[in-house]
């Protein structure tokens, strides 16, 4: 038998590794990807991906689905933890046997430190109504959302709705990413926005990254998120001018302007805005990438080669099976901001863009309204914005 010291010091050192063990348990992050549509489930499965190979993450990562009936009777929650697939909305990619699929909102955030905020964003402010009280303390989050509210004391970005409904820290990631080419590998870069704490940021850019995926974090969280969203109504012009069979030229005139009044809008509404953000993957290529093949683009193609006569409801329904658009409502978010503050001559794409979208001009005004010369004069005369 060992001498009571030696008895002791063994106890200490047992004590010890208890100890070292829960306190090293406590600081492992714990993931949950609110949302399980296109993006949603490339997400879950980039993080996963990644859950299992960093010590300081939890293997598993729960995925709320909003939780539906598929044709063959089954839930759909159900076939994806079956088949580790989401047939719906990513069919044919595997997204990793550590992705639990949870149809249950409060269960799916109840234990998580880190949540992925990934769904449509006109579903946002619900999903957080229904949240407080419900997520741990000193949770952090990030939205990966593409779009805005517009409520009556102006624009809310949706990382500021997480932030102020549930009262946490929210940083943004966007960029060129359609998530089809992501779910195949296929190299991307994207860009995380945060606004003070670059410690957090570099966890997110950690959980996220991998050899095809390339994240750089940029402290202008506004500027991000404005890219991701106002490309959006970008990318429906862009789709005019294809439906339209204008060509690459103008194509390629049509994403400069867009540009432009993405950083114009931006900055007048954020004068924290940074040029350089506009360069970054969320800027200039996001606007290349989902002009070039992005949802949005393809329906307003489809719009326009039907002389605008079928909606874009009608065709998202019969052309996305369940995905959803998000440059549509952004392009009326947008207008909103625009007549209220009395900003419609100085953004000619966007207000065409939404004036095309409910039927008031016609697909080939995305190009006319550069006649109006008085529109480009005021845009012209507004240096200090371009
Ligand atoms: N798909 C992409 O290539 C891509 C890339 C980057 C960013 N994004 C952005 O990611 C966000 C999510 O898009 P996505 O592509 O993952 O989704 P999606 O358009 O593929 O799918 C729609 C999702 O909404 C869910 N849904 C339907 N009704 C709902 C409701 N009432 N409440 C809550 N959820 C409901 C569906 O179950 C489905 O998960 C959007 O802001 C989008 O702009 C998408
Ligand atoms: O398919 P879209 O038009 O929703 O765009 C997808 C991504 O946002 C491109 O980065």
């Amino acid at each position: 038998m060992a001498p009571p010291a030696a008895m002791e010091a063994q106890e200490a050192a047992s004590r010890n590794a208890f100890a070292n063990d829960v306190s090293a348990a406590s600081h492992i992050s714990r993931v949950t990807v609110v949302g399980s549509g296109n993006w949603g489930s490339v997400a879950a499965k980039l993080i996963a991906s990644n859950t299992l190979k960093l010590a300081s993450f939890h293997d598993e990562v729960r995925m709320w689905v909003f939780e539906e009936t598929l044709p063959s009777g089954e839930k759909l929650t159900d076939v994806i933890n079956r088949t580790n697939e989401n047939v719906k909305y990513l069919p044919g990619i595997k997204l990793g046997k550590n992705v639990i699929a949870d149809p249950d909102l409060d269960n799916a955030v109840r234990d998580a430190n880190m949540l992925v905020f990934v769904t449509p964003h006109q579903f946002m402010e619900g999903i957080c109504k229904r949240l407080v009280g419900k997520i741990k303390e000193g949770v952090e989050a990030i939205s990966l959302i593409k779009g805005m509210e517009v409520k009556m004391e102006g624009p809310c970005m949706i990382s500021n709705l997480i932030s102020e409904l549930l009262g946490i820290n929210c940083c943004v990631l966007m960029g060129a990413n359609i998530a089809n080419e992501i779910a195949v590998e296929k190299f991307s870069e994207a860009t995380v926005g945060y606004k003070a704490n670059r410690e957090i940021a570099e966890k997110w850019v950690q959980l996220f990254s991998t050899p095809y995926f390339m994240v750089t974090p940029v402290q202008d969280v506004e500027g991000v998120e404005l890219c991701g969203t106002l490309k959006n109504v970008v990318a429906l012009a862009a789709g005019f001018v294809d439906g339209l069979e204008m060509g690459n030229n103008t194509k390629a005139a049509i994403m400069r302007i867009g540009l432009r009044e993405m950083r114009a809008f931006s900055k007048l509404l954020f004068s924290s805005v940074k040029d350089s953000t506009f360069f970054e993957s969320c800027g200039v290529a996001d606007v290349i990438t989902t002009c070039l093949g992005g949802r949005n683009r393809k329906v307003a193609e489809a719009f326009a080669k039907n002389g605008g006569k079928r909606s874009f409801d009608e065709l998202e329904a019969e052309m996305l099976q369940g995905q959803k658009l998000q440059g549509v409502s952004t392009a009326r978010e947008v207008y909103e901001v625009l007549s209220h503050r009395g900003w419609l001559e100085l953004f000619p794409l966007f207000a065409t863009v939404h004036e095309i979208c409910i039927g008031r001009l016609p697909p080939s005004a995305i190009v006319e309204y550069s006649e109006h010369k008085p529109n480009f004069a005021l845009v012209e005369g507004s240096a200090q914005y371009y």
